[in-house]
């Protein structure tokens, strides 16, 4: 006793307990909110486990009519008998269909709730996660929730109402057969009492290995090209096949622990059946029962003995949802996006039209976790009207100051602010990101036509709106030439289109979000010089008030700048001509 209690309190010292009631909470916080539909879901399952009860004890009396005993009301209960039978087909009809609405509402409305919950968690923290691992998350683990949040207390009060109504009508028939059905009980219990553990440790791998597998089908999808422009066809297939065989040899080695368990109580419940049955036989065979007796008690036997096991198996499926839960609360519980500033971010946004936005980094600091800082005490301004170049050798932290600069990244020390001389200054953060328009290195499309592209950003623009950015962006004109114009598909990926145009139909899209300040990180590198310097000149002429911050490697670019920083060595400096110069003769 002083063992059993001794390893109870380590489990809860070590917080599993804990941990498996917190993530059932989160998932009441679901059963708390659907509960008018998880209520007829009950009332659905129990009316079938109490017709279930009621056809047994209806044909007890038919076996008891046909057999002499009582044969006045044949008629009568065949009728019931029958009648019950019908209502039954019906009410499954009915609850099947029924149920499958309520459980793909339910089961929608949790995975949009916890998509959207993922999409407005700090970028900072998610980066850290696969994207594979995310999808099987917010697929696999959301549907093993949503299952748990409508099934679970349904299936508790059928299998209740089974276990409670058979119990019932054995005692009050014959109180030795109830416990002799019983008698199985304690040994079901303690076996899967010992299995938990390995259960738990199974599913938990089991989680994992589908992770893997999404995230190695998601990687090998996406980046095709590669695999197939360097002949890795086989090797990926390969790979495919392993990552496949180790997961079947997983399925066989929980498949293994599995089938010990389902013989091991298999065999007991089949004992207690040969008990049962024997003991109803042996009364018919004193006369102290009737042959509808004898079979109510060997049908009420089995399902006594089924609804317990149903009773132990409630909690290996129980444990399965609290780990998808627990996977989707790691995700839920990351930092969310601040959206105390938006309605700031917003009033600067209208402000802006009239007078622009000023973008300034002062002595900031920054690392990526507890890696060595990107740059120390780092210094940058860009002006309305302005271009700023951003330099400097790969890898020094070109894209990561454009990253700060959104929000996605939180500087360690000092003070990264957009300023605008009616509203004041702001910290950067996810409520100023309405300010900026970005265009990030690699291709950025969707698949769908270049219209809804564009309507991304703007879901109201008109066609002479797309036109129009689309002719600043010096996209235009290849757009026209095609059949369907701004109808073309873009295909996935933007492969219609060469790197140039893809870059042109970005900086189009960027655009029609009309913000004051545009950051092009390379944007512009996949075009001809004289191309890229018509389109920034395009831009600057459509909204003179606009901050432009462009990282680059080349004169043609740099030479429109206002103002260059060099990224190098951990520090951000404003360079000259003759600096630029050198630095583009030494790259
Ligand atoms: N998510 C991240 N976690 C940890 N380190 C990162 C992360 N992203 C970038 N880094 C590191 O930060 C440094 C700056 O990277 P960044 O992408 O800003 O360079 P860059 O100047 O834009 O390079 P390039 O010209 O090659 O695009 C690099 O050393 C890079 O390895």
């Amino acid at each position: 006793m002083f063992k059993v209690l001794k390893h109870y309190y380590s489990r809860i010292k070590e917080g599993r307990l804990e941990e498996f009631i917190s993530q059932w909470l989160w998932m009441g916080s679901y059963i708390k909110r659907y509960w008018f539909l998880i209520a007829i879901y009950t009332f659905l399952g129990a009316s079938g486990s109490a017709l279930g009860l009621g056809t047994s004890m209806v044909s007890r009396n038919l076996i008891d009519a046909v057999t002499g005993q009582n044969s006045d009301n044949i008629v009568s209960v065949a009728c019931l008998y029958v009648g019950v039978g019908v209502s039954m087909l019906f009410i499954n009809a009915f609850k099947t269909r029924l149920s499958l609405k309520i459980s793909l509402k339910v089961n929608n409305e949790i995975r949009s709730d916890i998509f959207s919950q993922i999409l407005s968690t700090d970028w900072e923290s998610l980066s850290k996660y696969r994207t594979g691992d995310l999808m099987y998350r917010i697929n696999g683990d959301t549907m093993s929730v949503s299952n748990a949040v409508l099934t679970y207390i349904p299936n508790i009060v059928s299998v209740f109402i089974t276990f409670g109504g058979a119990f019932v009508v054995m005692l009050q028939n014959d109180a030795i057969m109830a416990f002799i059905a019983l008698a199985g009980a304690p040994i079901s219990f303690i076996s899967t009492r010992f299995s938990m553990r390995k259960m738990r440790e199974y599913q938990r791998k089991q989680l994992e290995l589908q992770s893997n597998k999404t995230t190695f089908n998601q990687e090998t999808l996406q980046n095709m090209q590669m695999i197939k422009a360097f002949g890795l066809v086989d090797y990926f297939i390969s790979e495919y096949k392993a990552v496949q065989e180790q997961s079947v040899e997983f399925a066989m080695t929980q498949n293994k622990f599995q089938s010990r368990m389902t013989v091991f109580t298999g065999f007991v419940g089949q004992l207690i059946g040969y008990a049962c049955y024997g003991y109803a036989v042996y009364r018919l065979w004193q006369g102290s029962v009737s042959y509808g007796t004898m079979t109510l008690f060997v049908s009420m036997s089995s399902s006594l003995r089924g609804s317990f096991s149903s009773v132990l198996n409630l909690l290996p499926t129980a444990m399965r949802a609290s780990l998808s839960a627990g996977r989707i609360m790691e995700i839920t519980s990351l930092p969310r996006e601040s959206i105390e500033d938006e309605e700031k971010g917003k009033t600067m946004l209208k402000e802006a039209v009239k007078t622009g936005i000023t973008v300034e980094l002062q002595d900031v600091s920054f690392a990526y976790g507890k890696n060595p800082p990107v740059f120390t005490k780092a210094n940058l301004r860009a002006g309305s009207g302005e271009i700023v170049g951003l330099i400097g050798p790969s890898g020094e932290g070109k894209t990561t100051t454009l990253r700060i600069l959104l929000g996605l990244y939180h500087c360690a020390a000092g003070r990264a602010i957009v300023s605008n001389p009616t509203v004041g200054s702001m910290s950067l953060s996810s409520g100023t990101r309405c300010l900026f328009s970005y265009i990030p290195q690699g291709n950025t499309l969707f698949s769908g036509t270049i219209a809804e592209n564009m309507r991304m950003l703007k879901p109201d623009a008109t066609k002479e709106e797309i036109i129009e950015v689309l002719k600043v962006a010096d996209a235009y004109r290849f757009i026209e030439s095609l059949d369907k114009g701004i109808d073309t598909d873009v295909f996935e990926g933007g492969n219609r289109f060469s790197e140039g145009q893809k870059q042109r139909l970005s900086i189009a899209r960027a655009l029609l979000h009309n913000a004051p300040i545009l950051l092009l990180d390379e944007a512009t590198s996949a075009l001809d010089m004289a191309t890229e310097k018509r389109v920034l000149k395009n831009i600057l002429s459509y909204r003179p008030l606009q901050t432009i911050i462009v990282t680059a490697h080349r004169p043609s670019v740099l030479s429109m700048c206002d103002r260059v920083y060099k990224i190098q060595s951990g520090h951000i400096e404003e360079v000259n001509e003759e600096q630029i110069q050198t630095f583009l003769e030494e790259g």
